[in-house]
């Protein structure tokens, strides 16, 4: 499906391509907004799919805003809404109601406007011509931007460099690897100057390596001054790179801001770790460190012989220790620290308390 949509934006595009053109004498769209208005605003968004009977909600009345240089994290189980928010967000899909403003512009109304404004990535590999070669591709999508004539060639360049693909600019994109696509796409935001960069899953599939250069890139790119709306399963890139996070749920917002703040909501304090050898801790300690108030969860992991023991808190301060040896039972029991909750551990019980709501 994405694929598809993708696809048809391209071709969308190469229609409007004359249009478009017409206006390439703009200047770089980069910045040219008022800095404390925001690049993207969605006001009540709400689509459905599916015939008139059988209509299903999938986002539901979901309004948030983005900043210039800032990163917004759109985090949610599979099929929660997060791919049709950014395709809402593109002018891709049109919301039933809401409103979508780009740099002050309602895109809705005047998608091609927007449109130039913001550079979209979707999950798949599509979204250039194939048989095109990536500078070919670049110069295209930078003429749909607007990108002025004596500004192409510089920026081209400047953005193969920064992905690391200057060497690869005359090789056609079909040859390229799904992370070297996914850095096209990144060149290719970064070409235009976008204001709003719309990223669904970019580092989905992509070795270790390569998902960290990405990281980098979008990093880079929110210090260029764009603002980012990332879509990812990856715990810890939405915890390295948000500024503001939304965890979605059958299409709405169920809790906003930063890990901190989501930690809050769910009064999840902080995690004392411990470790034991094989011999001295038996699994069944879990369930009586289960019972201790204010203890919130316990996972244990037994690596190379040697277990490591996390217990998370709500609603209490760095625990005594010797009161954990005493219920688990583990006099040999070492106290490692206390730190605040990963955005793994404050995600999970975020959903986990929706559900018990
Ligand atoms: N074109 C479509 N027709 C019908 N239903 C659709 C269509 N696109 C999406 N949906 C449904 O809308 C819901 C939300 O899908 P969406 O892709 O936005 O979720 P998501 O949060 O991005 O999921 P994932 O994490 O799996 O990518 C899902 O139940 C999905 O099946």
């Amino acid at each position: 499906m994405r694929k598809d949509q993708g696809a048809g934006l391209l071709s969308r595009r190469r229609e409007e391509v004359s249009m478009t053109a017409q206006d390439m004498a703009s200047p770089s769209r980069m910045h040219d907004h008022h800095t404390d208005q925001p690049v993207l605003e969605l006001e009540s968004v709400t689509r459905s799919y599916g015939t008139r009977d059988r209509r299903r909600v999938v986002v539901d009345g979901l309004t948030m805003r983005v900043h210039a240089g800032s990163v917004v994290c759109l985090l949610g189980p599979n099929g929660a809404g997060k791919t049709t928010t950014i395709k809402m967000a593109s002018t891709l899909l049109l919301p039933d109601s809401g409103s979508v403003r780009i740099c002050g512009i309602d895109a809705i109304a005047d998608p091609y406007r927007g449109e130039k404004h913001l550079s979209l990535l979707l999950g798949g590999e599509r979204g250039f011509y194939l048989r095109a070669s990536a500078i070919d591709n670049l110069r295209f999508f930078a003429q749909l931007a607007g990108v002025s004539h004596r500004d192409v060639e510089p920026r081209i360049r400047e953005s193969l460099e920064a992905v690391g693909l200057e060497d690869k600019a005359d090789a056609r994109v079909e040859t390229f690897s799904r992370g070297m696509k996914q850095r096209l796409h990144i060149a290719r935001a970064m070409c235009s100057h976008a204001s709003l960069v719309l990223l669904d899953e970019p580092t989905t599939g992509l070795d270790p390596h390569s998902a960290l250069r990405i990281r980098e890139l979008i990093a880079d790119m929110r210090r260029g001054g764009a603002g980012i709306v990332l879509t990812t399963h990856a715990m810890a890139e939405a915890e390295a790179l948000a500024d503001r996070i939304h965890v979605i749920r059958e299409g709405r917002i169920i809790v906003s801001g930063s890990v901190r703040d989501l930690a809050d909501s769910v009064r999840l304090d902080g995690v004392s770790m411990y470790m034991a050898f094989e011999s001295e801790w038996n699994p069944d300690a879990a369930n009586r460190l289960r019972g201790i108030p204010g203890v919130r969860g316990v996972n244990a992991d037994l690596r190379g012989g040697v277990w490591s023991i996390t217990v998370t808190w709500q609603g209490a301060h760095e625990p005594d220790a010797e009161l954990i040896r005493q219920a688990a039972a583990s006099p040999e029991l070492r106290h490692l620290g206390w730190r605040p909750a990963s955005l793994e551990e404050v995600y999970l019980a975020v959903l986990d308390a929706g559900r018990e709501g």
